[in-house]
């Protein structure tokens, strides 16, 4: 569906009972440790995008058998900590940073040469980030930049890897992550400390696979820390995916805006380092309620009931970034239909995302009507606003596609968005539901 370009329109309201695909962090880390443990991991409610299907594609490659049963179930014959090959091709994360930044983490601690590379992109993100850390820790990298951009090329020793504490100045569960990953192949405890408490999936699942993991209790007092012991046995296990808060988000806004809709959807995760979107939907008016709430696979669910409600703008900063940095496209959007202002600040990391997605946001909703200021950190959005249908882009960014698909839901006319078939990094189907829960 890639480059394809999809006509949407407002129907009328949203109705139905749903669930979303499994949540992207989750179905990658799954994948990725299910290879570095013992024995045989099966994943349910795996995410069958573009993103996790690079993940499993460069598990392959090094060696380690994947098979795919159906779209969602997936079974990993992980071969243990030093399990992997050396792959006989360059691993390609076509769209997906959180596979380059993690597996930059794991390919450091591994006895073998490797080529990490992935889209335009990718290969536009910054990876000094995660390369400067590995290498303190003795890894050997090169790459483009002097290893701040990909192609990043690895060429482990084998050897262990020096522990660090390392303080990052960017709350980003990519770059503690790769630390982490890179610290299971150390000689004694590492540590990441960071600004704020980004998503802890890792930590938690890594727990599960039997890692030692110890994070912060008395964040006021210790700040933000996660640390973990290195070689630990892990033990393969079965991990059922929760629906992913991320694409949920879209729906939760859809059915915020368009009048008379309500939504039940079922089974999402509700981890509290991912649900800032409930909380500012929430401060902002919208009606949502959490029912059912259980753990699964240690991750916190429920199931989101959402109705329509009239919205008022709000101010979103700080702490809460982390919380809901992959959702601010579609707050942008619930923003532009309530009444009042919109701030939204300290959100500089939306500039290295798939796309600039504060200039990309800015621009394309502004050829729909829409009043938007840019910040360097973020933008002012006026509420209120008379959208109407236009052609827009979504740049190859999956979330900048959805996000201008529900503004066309309320805008007058309809809206061509053009390569709109980005959507499947993350939300296969995603046009098909939304065409669902109008009917
Ligand atoms: O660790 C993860 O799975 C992710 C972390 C976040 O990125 P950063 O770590 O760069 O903030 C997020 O934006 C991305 O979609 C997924
Ligand atoms: C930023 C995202 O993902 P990644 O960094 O894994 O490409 C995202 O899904 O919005």
């Amino acid at each position: 569906m890639q480059g394809q370009d999809v006509v949407v329109k407002g129907l009328g309201p949203l109705q139905g009972d749903l669930t979303v695909p499994g949540d992207k962090s989750i179905s990658h880390r799954a994948v990725m440790f299910g290879s570095l443990a013992k024995g045989q991991t099966r994943i349910k409610n795996f995410l069958p995008g573009q993103d996790c299907l690079s993940t499993i594609a460069c598990f392959r490659k090094m060696g380690i058998a994947i098979s795919q049963p159906t779209a969602t179930e997936v079974i990993v014959q992980g071969q243990g900590l030093q399990g992997l090959q050396e792959p006989g091709d360059v691993l390609d994360v076509g769209n997906s940073g959180t596979t380059m930044r993690l597996m930059t983490g794991i390919l450091s601690g591994q006895p073998f040469f490797s080529v990490l590379t992935g889209d335009d992109s990718i290969r536009s993100r910054p990876m000094g980030r995660v390369t400067e850390p590995l290498k303190k820790m003795g890894a050997t990298i090169l790459g483009r930049q002097d290893s701040k951009k990909a192609p990043l090329a690895v060429a482990g020793t084998g050897r262990p890897l020096q522990a660090i504490d390392y303080s990052t100045p960017v709350a980003s569960a990519q770059i503690k992550s790769a630390i982490l990953l890179a610290g299971l192949y150390g000689d004694g405890i590492t540590t990441v400390r960071e600004p704020h408490r980004s998503r802890d999936h890792t930590e938690r699942m890594l727990t599960a696979f039997g890692a030692t993991i110890r994070q912060s209790t008395n964040p006021s007092v210790e700040g933000f820390f996660s640390s973990i012991e290195s070689f630990p046995t892990l033990q393969g296990q079965d991990i059922e995916v929760p629906g992913d808060i991320s694409s949920a988000a879209f729906l939760l806004v859809a059915a915020s805006i368009v009048p008379q809709s309500q939504l039940r959807i079922r089974n999402v995760g509700v981890n509290p380092t991912r649900d800032g979107i409930i909380e500012v939907l929430q401060a902002m008016g919208s009606s949502i309620q959490q029912e059912n709430e259980r753990i699964v696979a240690g991750e916190p669910v429920a199931d989101l009931i959402v109705k329509s409600a009239s919205l008022q703008g709000t101010t979103i900063g700080g702490d809460l970034i982390p919380r809901l940095i992959d959702e601010i496209p579609i707050l942008a959007v619930a923003a532009l239909c309530a009444q009042g202002k919109t701030v939204i600040r300290d959100a500089a990391e939306l500039r290295v995302k798939e796309s600039d997605r504060i200039a990309v946001l800015a621009g394309e909703l502004r050829k729909m009507g829409a009043t938007i200021e840019e910040h360097p950190d973020g933008m002012t959005i006026c509420g209120f606003q008379r959208l109407q249908g236009a052609t827009v882009e979504s740049k190859g960014d999956h979330r900048i596609a959805m996000a201008l698909a529900i503004a066309a839901l309320v805008a007058e006319g309809s809206t061509t968005i053009q390569d709109a078939g980005a959507v499947d990094v993350s939300f296969p189907g995603f046009f098909s539901t939304l065409k669902l829960l109008q009917q």
